[in-house]
């Protein structure tokens, strides 16, 4: 009688705490890839949101019972509190709020579920629901969320269109950018069109060298919108200027943009109206403000691609991959770069940072020495004229030649460029011999020669063309037409960061260049650390 009483008391009591324990304080381990959780009025959204983010670490879906027109002010509203308190709040987060009309049927989703959360008003509804999600993985943990509805405050009325547009860069998808299409689909009866800038568009931008492919920001849009609404119709093409279709084509009845770039959206209904178009309605969203933006190492305060991008220097962007071509140690890093990048002071640091510095030009000049192989091999092939009366080579006499006739420029680097890769493999084994752990070996061919395969990783330096051109000038004296020449005779930025495992950019203060460098030579000493 006694043990009948008890033992569901003492199973009750240790079941909410176990679950007081997981729900409240999970750990990295216990938390789920991807939660699903199946709310019962959208007025909960945002305050479902916020438990469900401490039991999630990657893409979490939010996906009310039922949404119907009358519910469309309350989704507008849930969609602003979600996605722009998400970087404050919950920024290790992919929050998706699905905007998908009518009841859950048939759901799918792009990333496979590990958790499913249920508000406790769906207690009875929990197991026909979670059977209507395809892509809930076997073993899926369930739960419930005690949730209570937030205040909201003033709802304002939703006006839908049958086709609605919008444009953007879209470099890894943000809040902002999850606010600006969730706003466009919401208001969509019939087809969302989406513009996403080509390259011709990006010159402008913060470090373009490290935007996406457009084709791959137009797959992360659509899988974006088709998660949140499979059943509208899309069209997603890159965007070549401003207008795109909109300017002639009167089937977009709503553009929307958000506060920095509703002069766009102006600007093509100028332009409709000079061409007696109806212009479109414009929907207007706030900018969301980055709450972990860091202004002093001059990144933007608002959620934005270039800050993210920015936050990439001095990081790994490329896995290493084991190099079966050299030896395990010492572990060889290739410092490429354009000229007049900032590689100086780079390698200045990381030679007080303990590492070996290798100058594969310094190899060359060496190697053109009297009484040398290559020295010989040189007068060989390009006359006696190129020889000084000291034995030397000329290298402005060789110079003129190469610099003039591609040909003369290929047989030259056919020649040169082996005897210095070898006399460098021959200088880093030395180097090794001595006890260094890192070469880094600088060389201005690094890449057009892919000597890269000579090393384990490969850093590269940028700055934009206009930026070196300017230091060239005042670095070497020379004119604004012969500094670009220098530049455009050089690899390109985008050559070097398709290749580049780190990359660099002291386009800001040399502090700012000196963290990138603090960043890159923490996280090598951790991985050589994990190498051994
Ligand atoms: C020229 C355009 C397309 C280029 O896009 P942009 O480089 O600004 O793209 P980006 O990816 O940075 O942003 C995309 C959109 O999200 C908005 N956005 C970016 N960050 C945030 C943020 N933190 N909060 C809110 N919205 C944001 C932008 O304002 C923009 O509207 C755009 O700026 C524009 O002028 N749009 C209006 C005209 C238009 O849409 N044309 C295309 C029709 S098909
Ligand atoms: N963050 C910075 N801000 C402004 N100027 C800088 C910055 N970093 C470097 N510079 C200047 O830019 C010029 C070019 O830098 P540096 O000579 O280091 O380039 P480099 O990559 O070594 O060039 P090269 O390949 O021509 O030898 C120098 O005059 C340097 O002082």
């Amino acid at each position: 009688m006694y043990i009948g009483y008890t033992a569901p008391i003492v199973v009750f009591v240790l079941s909410v705490i176990v679950s007081y324990i997981f729900v409240m304080s999970p750990t990295a381990h216990e938390m789920a890839n991807n939660g699903y959780v199946f709310i019962s009025s959208a007025a909960k959204a945002y305050a479902v949101c916020q438990r469900a983010s401490k039991l999630v670490q990657r893409v979490l879906y939010l996906r009310v019972k039922e949404n119907t027109e009358a519910s469309l002010p309350m989704l507008s509203k849930q969609i602003e509190n979600v996605y722009c308190k998400a970087t404050s709040h919950y920024n290790h987060l992919d929050v998706r709020l699905i905007l998908k009309q009518g009841g859950v049927r048939n759901e799918n989703t792009n990333f496979p579920i590990d958790l499913v959360l249920y508000d406790s008003e769906l207690s009875s509804d929990i197991d026909s629901l979670k059977s209507s999600v395809n892509t809930i993985r076997s073993g899926c943990r369930v739960l419930n969320l005690d949730v209570d509805e937030e205040p909201v405050g003033i709802l304002e009325k939703v006006r839908t269109y049958e086709n609605v547009v919008l444009g953007g860069t879209f470099d890894r998808l943000h809040n902002g950018h999850k606010l600006l299409l969730s706003q466009a689909v919401l208001r969509a009866t019939k087809s969302v069109t989406v513009g996403v800038t080509d390259v011709n568009m990006l010159q402008i931008k913060t470090i373009p060298e490290l935007i996406q492919p457009v084709d791959i920001r137009i797959k992360e849009v659509r899988d974006f919108l088709m998660d949140i609404n499979p059943d509208l119709e899309y069209n997603l093409f890159p965007l070549k200027d401003l207008y795109g279709p909109t300017k002639d084509d009167p089937k977009f009845q709503l553009i929307v943009v958000s506060e920095e770039t509703v002069r766009g959206a102006n600007k093509i209904n100028e332009k409709r109206e000079e061409k007696g178009i109806p212009p479109m309605d414009v929907h207007v969203i706030n900018v969301i403000e980055d709450s972990h933006a860091c202004t002093t190492a001059a990144e933007e305060c608002k959620v934005s691609s270039s800050n993210q991008r920015m936050r990439m220097l001095g990081k790994i962007i490329r896995e290493p991959k084991p190099n079966p071509n050299i030896p395990d140690w010492p572990y060889v890093i290739g410092l490429a770069g354009g000229i007049a990048s900032g590689k100086t002071r780079i390698l200045q640091k990381l030679k007080e940072k303990g590492a070996a510095i290798l100058n594969c030009d310094t190899i060359a000049h060496e190697l053109y020495k009297p009484g040398l192989q290559l020295n010989r091999t040189i007068s060989e092939n390009f006359g006696k004229e190129v020889i000084t009366e000291a034995g030397e080579v000329d290298r402005k006499k060789l110079g003129s030649i190469v610099f003039s006739d591609k040909k003369q420029l290929d047989k030259l680097n056919s020649l040169v460029w082996p005897e210095v890769i070898a006399e460098a493999q021959r200088r880093i084994k030395a180097l090794g011999e001595q006890g260094h752990r890192v070469v880094v070996m600088e060389a201005a061919v690094l890449v057009r020669a892919k000597w890269y395969k000579y090393c384990h990783q490969l850093w590269s330096v940028i700055v934009p063309r206009d930026e070196a051109i300017k230091r060239i000038q005042k670095r070497d004296n020379l004119s604004a037409e012969e500094a670009a020449k220098r530049v455009d005779s050089q690899v390109s930025n985008e050559d070097h960061v398709a290749v580049a495992n780190v990359v660099f950019s002291p386009n800001w203060s040399t502090d700012h260049t000196d963290t990138q460098l603090e960043g890159a030579w923490k996280e090598l000493q951790e991985y050589l650390a994990k190498r051994k």
